[in-house]
């Protein structure tokens, strides 16, 4: 899964006229973490460093696509399948979903860049609090902590169709009116964090198809 998900990542790289990606898991689970038997197969410190090399490798890219990206969480999100949830710009969680960080009860911390992101997500104190209970985290507490975006309101976790079609029209809301140049352009500038970088994004659009049709449309924006 950590290989198949690297793979993924850099296949959506080549994707240059995409606007948005969806994160989500079958079978009424979103992810329960890194495959056990593998993870006693490289149950020492310098495999344990490769592991995180390469999940913070692939969250990493992934949050720097030039894609909005949202994770779909159904059913449990568990461990690294926890930190997983952070990887995407936003998350939206069917009611019945839940998360947990269970790494400290496991005796470790997190390896798949999930305390740096979850802290920049919900502050230090409660991603510590969420890190070292290890509690159960509901769909109504990740909206309040501010983990969830939105809920789907989705009773049954086994319907992935129905959650995939919410999820997708919550996602075109944002995205499917702008052309894949703009899209590309705004994510790129929040995912980049830097003046410097931000004007030259800016600039890929600026004079473009799209702003000289907006330009022509004389267009008010008070409705
Ligand atoms: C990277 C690392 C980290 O901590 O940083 C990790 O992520 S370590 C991984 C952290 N995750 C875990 O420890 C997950 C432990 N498993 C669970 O808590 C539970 O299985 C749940 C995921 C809550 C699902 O419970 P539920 O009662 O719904 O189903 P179940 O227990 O019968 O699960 C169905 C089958 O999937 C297996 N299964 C579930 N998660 C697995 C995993 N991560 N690796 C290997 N097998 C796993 C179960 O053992 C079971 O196999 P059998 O039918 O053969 O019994």
């Amino acid at each position: 899964m950590m290989v198949d998900l690297n793979d993924a990542v850099m296949e959506l790289e080549h994707w240059k006229t995409g606007k948005g990606v969806i994160l989500y898991g079958v079978g009424g689970t979103f992810c329960s973490g890194g495959y056990l038997d593998t993870v006693k197969n490289i149950c020492n410190s310098e495999d344990g460093y490769k592991m995180s090399t390469l999940m913070h490798d692939s969250v990493l890219r992934l949050r720097n696509l030039p894609l909005v990206s949202v994770a779909l969480v159904t059913g449990k999100a568990i461990g690294g399948g926890a930190e997983l949830i952070l990887a995407t710009d936003f998350r939206l969680l069917s009611s019945s979903s839940e998360i947990r960080f269970v790494e400290a009860r496991m005796g470790v911390g997190t390896g798949w860049a999930g305390g740096t992101l979850l802290q920049r997500l919900v502050g230090p104190r409660t991603a510590l609090d969420l890190l070292l209970t290890c509690r159960k985290v509901s769909a109504d507490e990740a909206l309040v902590l501010g983990l969830a975006d939105d809920l789907i309101e989705e009773k049954d976790d086994d319907d992935d169709e129905a959650a995939l079609k919410k999820t997708t029209d919550w996602l075109n809301e944002r995205i499917a009116h702008h052309h894949y140049s703009v899209v590309q352009t705004v994510k790129g500038i929040i995912a980049c964090d830097d003046f410097e970088e931000e004007r030259r994004i800016f600039s890929s659009t600026w004079g473009g198809k799209a702003q000289q049709d907006a330009l022509n449309k004389n267009m008010k924006h008070n409705n």
